[in-house]
């Protein structure tokens, strides 16, 4: 890892970049929410943003995923310049995000909210999408569920069918093509064990669909059990970056603080 004034930039494993940003910035109002964040990304790296309530860490997935465009500074994803939102691009890059809520929607079945990228695709049949969708749903453990409505599900299969998504491929793209797999607080408010499940699930979605991740989480295990390295961010800025064992035992006054949930030290969050 190579570390300099607000920069940090992994280069233990350097091969192809999946993100790479040039001090990028957004601003609501007078509200400086990331400002000149510089990241860089490798093809198979898992990475951690971890910071308090308010920190930005949403933004930035967002801003990933293409549904906010930065007010200042560049983003590439796959070496391609991020100028437009996802839906306004010819040819997007693969990125999956995959929500703190699992975001279904309420009048689809199952199948219809798992595979709405392939019905797309006027090439494909109904029988060759309804196969694609059946072993997606069958790798996060569900089966038979296909047309089923959300409501007809508990929470926790909804979150699973939420991976089921990102584990499709639009089958326009290069077979060997790595996404970049976004996912925002995904164990936020579960159990211990339907933590452990979703964290294995996270794990064996990102080796399935061949990817990169980057995990926002507040949850200490989630963080240690999914990620090699981790960014702090605080203040719009990031403000330390390393390597997960790093992370556990770290005396930088931020990653202590954040680890231990103690009120004095440098974050003082306003928004709680
Ligand atoms: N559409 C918006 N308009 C105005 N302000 C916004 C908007 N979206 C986010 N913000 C502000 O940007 C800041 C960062 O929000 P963000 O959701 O990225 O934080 P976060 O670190 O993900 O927080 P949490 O951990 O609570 O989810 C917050 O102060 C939030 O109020």
């Amino acid at each position: 890892m190579y570390l300099k004034t607000n920069c940090f930039i992994f280069i233990l494993k350097k091969t192809n970049h999946v993100v790479e940003t040039n001090n990028l910035s957004i601003s609501w109002g007078e509200l400086n929410v990331l400002n000149k964040i510089n990241l860089k990304l490798y093809e198979g790296e898992k990475l951690a943003i971890v910071g308090p309530s308010g920190s930005g860490k949403s933004t930035i997935l967002k801003i990933l995923a293409g549904l906010l465009l930065p007010t200042a500074g560049e983003l590439s994803i796959f070496g391609q310049k991020q100028t437009y939102l996802r839906l306004d691009q010819t040819n997007p890059p693969d990125v999956r995000l995959v929500f703190q809520n699992p975001a279904l929607l309420g009048s689809l079945t199952i199948e219809e909210n798992v595979g709405f990228l392939l019905q797309k695709n006027k090439n494909l049949s109904k029988k060759f999408i309804h196969e694609i969708v059946r072993e997606c749903l069958e790798e996060v453990g569900l089966f038979n569920v296909e047309k089923k409505l959300p409501n007809e599900l508990s929470g926790g299969m909804q979150k699973r069918v939420s991976f089921a998504r990102a584990l499709i491929t639009d089958q326009d793209l290069d077979k060997n093509s790595h996404p970049l797999l976004l996912f925002d607080e995904p164990t936020a408010g579960l159990d211990p064990i339907a933590s452990s499940r979703i964290e294995d699930l996270i794990n064996n979605t990102n080796n399935k669909a061949n990817g990169s991740s980057i995990v926002v989480s507040h949850v200490l295990s989630t963080i240690e059990r999914t990620s090699e390295k981790v960014v702090m961010l605080y203040g719009g800025k990031f403000r330390w970056a390393g390597s997960i064992d790093e992370f556990k035992e770290s005396n930088d006054p931020y990653v202590f603080q954040f680890r231990n949930g103690n009120l004095a030290g440098p974050m003082q969050p306003k928004d709680i």
